[in-house]
């Protein structure tokens, strides 16, 4: 009804609109009727020609003489009086139109409307007043130009009447305005003057979404956002089946985005040909997304429909609504401190009416946990002008790129991003990755802590500080590509090729869409080595087949390094097709793209088109970490699915973890395959790295290095887990310090292990010889576990043979090495250079250490003991290489345990 109403207006004001121009032309072109009347009679159209140009008054006498004088007269006059009869009428009829058709604000003078917001309105008056005019002594008629959805307007002025177009702009926009609710129409306003402020009256409106005001130096961004703007709103009529904003507003029967009016204030000069090609194809697209264009003084005409007023002084104007012989009489300017108050009041009711500014609140849904991620995750970041401004992660964006300087609030953005996808998908419908390189804790209070025992329950893993584990992020990594296969396969068996599919075949299947967030991601690729190419390797899977198994990246860095970093790597680069650029980030968008340049603090520009300006969304992004904003909602979250769903596994680089603490150590029981632990893996899944000690050759450990902590806490982790898997008297530890400063912890191991109820003898080195070759040759009934400390000073002692005794200590503790496992009897020691672990060996080759935890050793001596394969390893504190031939490819970084100092 709406539609079909307001289409009979559409056409009525355009049969109304045609009659004028007719009649107006009708009125000044009588003389010319009149002559193509007389053209048969050629002397007597000359004669009227001359009669009509001067008057009869001024006839020549050569005229006043002519023969078909009286006739001339008497049909001019009555062609005169036939059409001034009809054009008295036009005044009044445009009178009424511009009433019927341009009620209030539109058309009645300023005291009438002036301040007075308007309410919700779908249909726009299709006329704007700007003056009035009068043909003859009829009266005088309105003047009214063409706006929204129905032209835009080209304004030129003559000398000394800027300040006049000014003030016929200021009340055009003014009466738009007025007219319509607060919000509904946007107005960005250029002027290419460098000094002068442009429209400084409608200055309070700036302050709100209803102006935007760009520099002289901003063209370029004005160009690109209105681009943009075409662009989404075709796209988005497009989709809805229509063709222009207008259409899908009358059949929708609600406004679903406002309408725009980009005023452009040059001088004629000083635009490049590139922002005159730009200008012209907006203009062309403009209407139909519901832009009208404003441009005073342009160098350029616009494409599209356009009206066109010339000024020709200060109060009068002509214009190509009525034709180039009618004198406009512009309506006078509204005084400076009017307009201004009514800008205030208009600028108070839209910020009333956007219930003031947007908070984190704002970003969550009524309800929590909502949507299905079936198809792909939606939520908004952060607000434009009042409205949310969106982030979608699917099939056309499937990966996302974030960057900006320290400080510009990247950290904020993910906490705006997490919570408000958080909020609207349940656990089961998503699960988060995160992981921080950068030092500091910034998701660590997404786990639970001690000040907060709750945690979010998407998170699944959380790794902080993990800036110098760079194994991590590969672990993570490795996980994805592993999930990735699974996904494929499962996808595979029920015949589908995507996430939304599967989900549909396996209704029943756990399929939640896996976001990976890895923030200061560049420290992947922080180095020439294997790290970086399997990180490389994996990513460029990752990214490039996540999209269709609903695996999704976020990197996150701080700008350059981040994008220097994909040199070599463009694969992974232009999946991210989702780029959010923080305030002063470089090279996240496309190179020309300068919208981050321009951004305001604590804002983001979000563009779903890989960084090209035509995507650029700005968005003011409400403060999302301060003190208990975020942790409010987690509260919720976890009250309503923590119960469902396991604390998230946190993976913290700063800390070591505690023996006892950890779930591997609670696991073991007498009677399993003995496991020594060693220390923490650095994986995705909680594990120990641990060695078993079977009945077997080679099942001894080496611990390898100077670094007196690290060893300690790995011999004492070993024993210690060890003892837990025995019952009292079914092992015995033989225990040996040979450094001096060493004693204190050992002693202490050697006291609990007793206290546990264990069999321990404590070996001084003058007896170690000979308590091994006692070792190699009696029985016994249980498991003997060696630990030795700082084994390498012992070794001159050893290698003393004693008068008359073929073999040396040293050549019973080779035996005890080779032969031991085999009959339960097996040494973990710590020697302090591999050299000193060579000696020991003598010739028999390294077979006999089955495993190994090296410390502060290099890569390059390790090799021999890893199957001669290249160890790239450079030691750091707090961390070891294990290797277990038995069933490691590769040795692996570990943690070694927290040890308490004793
Ligand atoms: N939208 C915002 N509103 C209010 N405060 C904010 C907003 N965004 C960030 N902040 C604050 O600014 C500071 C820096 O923000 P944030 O930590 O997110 O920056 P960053 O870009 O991640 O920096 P860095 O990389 O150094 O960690 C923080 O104290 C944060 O609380």
């Amino acid at each position: 009804m709406k539609f079909a109403k307001s289409s009979a207006q559409r056409g009525r004001v355009l049969t109304a609109l045609n009659a004028m121009r007719q009649q107006l032309g009708l009125v000044l072109g009588a003389a010319q009727g009149a002559r193509e009347a007389a053209e048969a009679e050629l002397d007597r159209v000359r004669l009227e020609q001359r009669i009509v140009r001067a008057g009869v008054s001024n006839a020549t006498p050569e005229d006043l003489r002519h023969p078909a004088l009286a006739g001339v007269r008497e049909q001019l006059n009555a062609v005169q009086a036939a059409f001034y009869a009809d054009a008295a009428t036009v005044p009044g009829r445009l009178r009424q139109l511009l009433a019927e058709t341009a009620p209030g604000p539109a058309s009645r003078p300023p005291s009438d409307w002036l301040g007075r917001p308007a309410t919700e309105k779908l249909v726009v008056p299709p006329l704007w007043r700007i003056g009035s005019s009068t043909v003859d002594d009829s009266g005088a008629f309105p003047v009214a130009v063409p706006l929204l959805d129905e032209s835009h307007l080209a304004i030129t002025t003559a000398p000394k009447t800027r300040a006049t177009a000014e003030s016929l702009v200021e009340t055009l926009l003014l009466r738009v305005l007025s007219s319509v609710e607060p919000g509904a129409v946007r107005v960005h306003l250029w002027d290419v003057g460098q000094l002068t402020a442009v429209l400084p009256n409608l200055y309070p409106l700036s302050r709100t979404s209803a102006i935007t005001i760009y520099d002289p130096a901003r063209l370029d961004d004005l160009l690109d956002e209105l681009a943009g703007y075409i662009r989404r709103t075709h796209a988005q009529t497009m989709q809805a089946g229509h063709h222009s904003l207008r259409s899908m507003r009358e059949s929708l029967g609600q406004r679903t985005e406002p309408w725009r009016i980009a005023v452009f204030f040059g001088n004629g000069e000083d635009w490049t040909r590139e922002q005159l090609r730009e200008l012209k194809r907006i203009a062309g697209g403009a209407l139909a997304a519901g832009i009208s264009l404003i441009g005073v003084d342009l160098p350029t005409m616009f494409g599209g429909g356009v009206e066109n007023i010339r000024l020709l002084d200060e109060h009068h104007a002509v214009s190509s609504m009525t034709g180039g012989d009618i004198t406009i009489d512009l309506d006078p300017p509204i005084p400076p401190s009017a307009v201004s108050s009514a800008a205030h009041r208009l600028a108070d009711a839209l910020i009333a009416k956007q219930g003031g500014p947007r908070s984190f609140p704002d970003l969550l849904p009524a309800e929590l946990g909502q949507e299905s991620s079936a198809r792909e995750l939606r939520a908004p970041v952060g607000f434009f002008e009042g409205d949310p401004v969106e982030v979608v992660i699917g099939d056309g964006t499937p990966h996302a790129l974030i960057g900006g300087p320290s400080g510009s609030g990247k950290t904020n953005f993910l906490y705006a991003l997490l919570g408000s996808l958080a909020a609207r998908y349940p656990p089961s419908e998503l699960a988060l990755y995160l992981l921080d390189f950068k030092e500091g804790v910034s998701f660590a209070g997404l786990a639970p802590g001690r000040r907060d025992a709750s945690w979010l329950p998407h998170a699944r893993l959380i790794g902080v500080n993990v800036n110098t584990d760079r194994e991590f992020g590969l672990a993570l990594l490795r996980f994805l590509a592993d999930e990735l296969r699974r996904r494929s396969a499962a996808a595979k068996e029920h015949e589908v090729t995507d996430l939304a599919a599967l989900r549909q075949q396996d209704p029943d299947g756990h399929w939640p869409r896996i976001v990976a967030v890895i923030d200061e991601f560049q420290y992947l690729f922080a180095g020439r080595d294997a790290v970086t190419n399997q990180a490389t390797a994996l990513l460029e899977d990752i990214a490039r087949r996540g999209r269709a198994q609903g695996i999704h990246l976020i990197l996150a860095s701080q700008d350059i390094a981040g994008i220097d970093a994909f040199w070599g790597k463009p694969a992974v680069f232009e999946q991210c097709t989702l780029r959010i650029a923080m305030p002063k980030a470089r090279r996240v968008l496309a190179e020309t793209n300068n919208a981050a340049v321009a951004a305001p603090k604590w804002h983001a520009v979000v563009n779903h088109d890989s960084g090209i300006a035509h995507g650029n969304q700005l968005a003011h992004v409400p403060d999302a970490s301060g003190r208990d904003i975020f942790s409010s909602l987690q509260r919720k979250l976890w009250e309503q699915y923590a119960d469902e769903h396991q604390r998230p596994r946190l993976f913290d680089g700063a800390h070591s973890p505690i023996l006892e603490h950890v779930p591997a150590f609670a696991a073991l029981t007498p009677g399993s395959r003995p496991r020594a632990l060693l220390g923490q893996s650095i994986d995705v899944e909680d594990t120990a790295c641990a060695v078993e000690l079977f009945s077997a050759p080679g099942r001894n450990l080496a611990v390898l290095g100077t670094a007196a902590a690290e060893a300690l806490s790995i011999m004492d982790a070993a024993a210690k887990s060890l003892a837990r898997q025995y019952h009292p008297h079914e092992v015995e530890f033989l225990v040996s310090c040979l450094v001096d400063r060493c004693a204190p912890p050992v002693d202490h191991l050697v006291q609990t292990l007793k206290a546990e109820g264990h069999l321990v003898e404590v070996l001084h080195e003058e007896e170690l010889g000979e308590r091994m070759a006692k070792l190699t040759e009696e029985p016994s009934a249980h498991t003997r576990m060696l630990l030795l400390y700082g084994v390498d000073s012992a070794l001159p002692l050893l290698e003393a043979k004693k008068p008359g005794e073929l073999k040396s200590g040293l050549d019973h503790f080779r035996t005890v090495l080779k032969q031991g496992p085999t009959r339960n009897v097996h040494t973990l020691g710590w020697w302090r250079s591999t050299a000193r672990l060579k000696d020991t060996l003598g010739f028999t080759g390294t077979d006999d250490i089955g495993a190994w935890a090296a410390l502060d050793v290099q890569g390059a001596e390790l090799s021999q003991f890893a199957a001669g394969q290249v160890v790239p390893w450079s030691p750091r504190p707090g961390r070891a290489l294990f290797f277990d031939r038995s069933t490691h490819v590769t040795p692996e970084v570990m943690i070694p345990f927290d040890r308490p100092e004793y």
